[in-house]
């Protein structure tokens, strides 16, 4: 095993054969100046020789020796039962196995394994302790915790690096600890908020279980609250010091995102003294999937799993998002990512007054009771294109509609040019994400994506229940669920809905109804109203709805990502 000499005997051995060596690959000025900005953590190449050296060949030199990634480190460890060779640069270790010269002369080709440090979010020093023993013990090497891609999942993965001195593992140990807490989109506290009432209740058990020990191995200190009831994050949102925290997480489901989102953009208009314009909060967001819908945790992680989350929470993948303003006349309803109105928004209500029933069971049975009945509202549907020229993706309008422009409607902003289409719908989708899900793998909006600064509007015009059925089933396969001639989609930047039926849907679902409703809408606005699917939340808001998408207004922790892990979808249709 090499000592701590021996180390840096190798590390100065090794600088002056890159330095031979690096004159040929030698590039751009930018590349130079990006590793002379590297090595002022740790003089990589730095030694006596070096300091003595003047004039423009020593710099000549210097810039060669850091021209590619230089190295930091190196020393000999065992990985599994062999010796190698580990090599330690600012962004990457890389090991080689020593194996000796073959009798005949022959070179072994031998790959090097390499690990990207920006996948490395814990280093901790490795000793030998009995059973029982919690401080002490021979030190036997390091252990970098490290995260794994396997398909769109994030995984926990150790690489442990042997070597009996502790003054050479202290020196690694130091070093990469060094590194590893140099990148600065990586938190070191956060503000935890976890429903504890999300789905089957687990989300405490699932902070506690998957998230709370990579939380703790990765240093991240956090301050956690326990929603009591529904506005209880938005209440603390508002009180609370943010200064302290470097991101909120938030434990649960689409409806306890959006109650957080909702908190933080209201946060930083008041801190920005904005009472009408929304302003980008300052902390990013991480979403740990915890609810019966996780659509905006599956749109920036791939796939419904809490230890994906939080790794790319450690290791601090931002991701800028789109989010839309709900307001109805003039007042703000909330801030979200998604809105139904008709069948999406119907379907939830039934749901919702059979809150006793299992959630999976209680959305089959909304499901099957709201396709049973299904009816189209007539509504005025006004939107502002993102192009000029307001098509259908595949050319088609419904027979119901009449297409005509809004006279006078260019906004005061200049924002755009409104276009007004009267019909009969079935379903209106405004979404400012792409929605992935595993019943939906490319999204219930596969034509947005998370930051293009618009949302897509998918309109379904009326049509026969099989005909609508068939739409909806093509949202589990790939693609085809728009080229139905009744199904029409844009990409806007604003909606305005106004339904023209003078009968509230309440009243008409009232009197077909068994009478079995315990539980009051989670929002209610007076008169006349009809159920709105913002985030999977129940919203009845009477009149006119009108949905603003403003570009990358919050950021959150994970990935753009343009497909999820599909499972087996719903059998009821
Ligand atoms: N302790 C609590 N008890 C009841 N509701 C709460 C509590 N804490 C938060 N909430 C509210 O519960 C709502 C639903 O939460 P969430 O979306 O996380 O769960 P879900 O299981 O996906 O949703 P749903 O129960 O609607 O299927 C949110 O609006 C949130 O504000």
């Amino acid at each position: 095993m090499s000592g701590p000499k021996e180390e840096l005997g190798e590390q100065r051995d090794s600088t002056k054969k890159k330095k031979k060596k690096k004159k040929k690959t030698e590039s751009g000025k930018k590349r130079r100046e990006k590793q002379q900005e590297e090595e002022g953590v740790k003089g990589g190449g730095g030694g006596e020789e070096e300091e003595e050296e003047e004039g423009e060949k020593q710099q000549v030199e210097e810039e060669e020796v850091h021209s590619s990634d230089c190295i930091v480190l190196r020393g000999i460890f065992k990985l599994g039962k062999k010796s190698h060779d580990v090599l330690l640069t600012r962004t990457r270790l890389t090991w080689t196995p020593i194996t000796p010269e073959m009798p005949t002369g022959e070179a072994c080709v031998l790959q090097p394994g390499v690990m990207p440090l920006q996948d490395v979010f814990a280093v901790k020093v490795k000793r030998r302790r009995a059973a029982g023993q919690e401080s002490g013990g021979p030190v036997l090497g390091v252990t970098l915790f490290c995260s794994r891609q396997r398909g769109r999942r994030l995984e926990e993965d150790t690489l442990h690096l042997h070597n009996a001195s502790a003054e050479h593992t202290y020196t690694w140990y130091n070093t990469l600890k060094e590194l590893v807490s140099g990148f600065s989109s990586r938190p070191k506290c956060l503000k935890v908020f976890i429903n504890p009432s999300s789905h089957k209740k687990e989300a405490v058990h699932i902070y506690r279980e998957h998230v709370a020990p990579l939380f703790k191995m990765a240093d991240v200190s956090t301050d956690i609250t326990v929603t009591e009831k529904k506005g209880h994050a938005l209440s603390v949102m508002k009180e609370c010091k943010l200064d302290e925290f470097d991101g909120v997480v938030c434990v649960g489901g689409d409806g306890s995102v959006a109650e957080v989102c909702h908190a933080l953009v209201l946060r930083a208009q008041l801190d920005a003294d904005s009472p009408e314009k929304p302003v980008k909060p300052v902390l990013p967001l991480g979403i740990i999937p915890a609810g019966s819908t996780n659509v905006v945790s599956c749109s920036v992680h791939g796939v419904r799993d809490p230890v994906t989350a939080a790794l790319h929470i450690i290791l601090g993948h931002q991701q800028q998002v789109d989010m839309c303003s709900f307001s109805s006349l003039g007042q703000l309803v909330c801030f979200g990512f998604s809105a139904m109105f008709g069948f999406g928004g119907q379907s939830l209500a039934r749901a919702e007054k059979k809150r006793w029933m299992p959630s999976s069971q209680r959305r089959e049975y909304a499901l099957v009771k709201t396709l049973a009945r299904l009816k189209p509202e007539y509504c005025h549907l006004s939107f502002i294109p993102v192009t000029k020229t307001t098509r259908d993706l595949f050319g088609h309008h419904s027979e119901d509609e009449d297409l005509d422009q809004d006279p006078g409607s260019v906004d005061a902003e200049g924002e755009g040019t409104w276009t007004t289409i009267k019909g009969l719908y079935l379903n209106i989708s405004v979404m400012s994400i792409p929605c992935l899900s595993p019943h939906a793998p490319r999204g219930l909006a596969p034509n947005t994506s998370l930051a293009n600064g618009s949302a897509s509007l998918i309109a379904v015009g009326n049509t026969s229940r099989s005909e609508f059925i068939k739409h909806l089933k093509r949202y589990s396969s790939s693609s085809g669920q728009f080229s139905f001639s009744f199904v029409e989609t844009h990409t806007v930047t604003a909606v305005r809905i106004r339904p023209r039926s003078q009968r509230s849907w309440s009243e008409e679902e009232s009197e077909g109804e068994e009478g079995d409703s315990k539980t009051t809408p989670i929002i209610q606005t007076e008169g006349a109203t009809f159920p709105w699917n913002i985030d999977g939340e129940l919203v009845e808001i009477a009149n006119e709805v009108l949905i603003r998408v403003h570009p990358r207004l919050i950021t959150l922790y994970g990935e753009d990502m343009d497909e999820a892990e599909s499972t087996v979808s719903c059998s009821c249709i």
